[in-house]
């Protein structure tokens, strides 16, 4: 195989159990580089656990993943790859602006990517406050722009828009999309279908399996329904209907 893999990231047959039961049944696909793809399905399906082995801090065991045509957490991604996980890395007692520098400088990223992470999180008018005094949403943002910091080629984003208003969403999305314009590739979870149709492609997720991968439109065609909701909603009744 060439190293230069066109996909961003290729997931072949990836198995892992936590806590001794089996959470992902040998998954297998793809994520197209300078897209936006949607990772969604219900509480506890397995999200993190997958994002977990994309950046290479989770065990599997078998299956490979590979990542901008390196091995999953190779060191050499290091810098490639940003990740925001739900508990924010950000510290309560720094101003945001302190936070970033200090992330700028743990992940060798240039001084000024401070400055320009948060106006693209749209914190620029908070920047010299200190983060306990953050709203929830605020906070949210504040921990996003740590995965953004030296311009990494992947983001991979744990449900980042929990907790934000319709507005916020909305931002972060429009962000999210400059961002895949530019090239980088985006694997972003949510448990919110409202959010599905905005992304290139959606891989659904339920109980550590992939019910489907494909665009929202190829989704929506194929289900004859146009609300992605009861389009997941069928997929479920059809997994269950042919398990039986
Ligand atoms: N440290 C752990 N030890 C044992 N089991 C775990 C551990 N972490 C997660 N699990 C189990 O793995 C499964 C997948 O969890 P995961 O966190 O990946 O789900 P999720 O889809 O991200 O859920 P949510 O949307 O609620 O964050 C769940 O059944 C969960 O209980």
């Amino acid at each position: 195989m060439m190293s230069s893999s066109p996909a961003a990231v290729s997931v072949r047959d990836l198995t892992v159990v936590r806590g001794g039961r089996e959470v992902l049944h040998g998954l297998t696909f793809d994520v197209p580089r300078g897209s936006v793809v949607g990772l969604l399905g219900p509480s506890g399906c397995g999200k993190t656990t997958l994002m977990r082995a994309l950046v290479g801090v989770q065990i599997v065991k078998s299956g490979t993943v590979s990542v901008l045509g390196d091995t999953a957490g190779s060191k050499a991604l290091r810098k490639r790859v940003g990740y925001a996980t739900q508990s924010p890395a950000v510290y309560d007692d720094l101003s945001v602006h302190e936070n970033l520098r200090y992330f700028a400088s743990v992940l060798g990223a240039p001084k000024e990517d401070a400055d320009r992470v948060i106006e693209e999180v749209g914190l620029t008018r908070h920047r010299d406050q200190i983060v306990a005094t953050l709203s929830g949403g605020q906070h949210n943002r504040a921990n996003l722009a740590v995965a953004l910091l030296g311009t990494p080629e992947l983001l991979v984003l744990d449900e980042p828009t929990v907790g934000l208003d319709p507005v916020l969403r909305e931002e972060l999305w429009r962000l999210f999309r400059q961002l895949a314009e530019r090239g980088t590739t985006l694997i972003v979870s949510s448990h919110v279908m409202d959010e599905a149709g905005r992304t290139d492609r959606l891989l659904l997720m339920r109980e550590g399996e992939i019910l489907a991968d494909d665009t929202p439109d190829g989704l929506r065609a194929r289900a004859g329904i146009d609300d992605l909701e009861k389009v997941f909603l069928q997929l479920i009744t059809e997994r269950e209907g042919a398990r039986a």
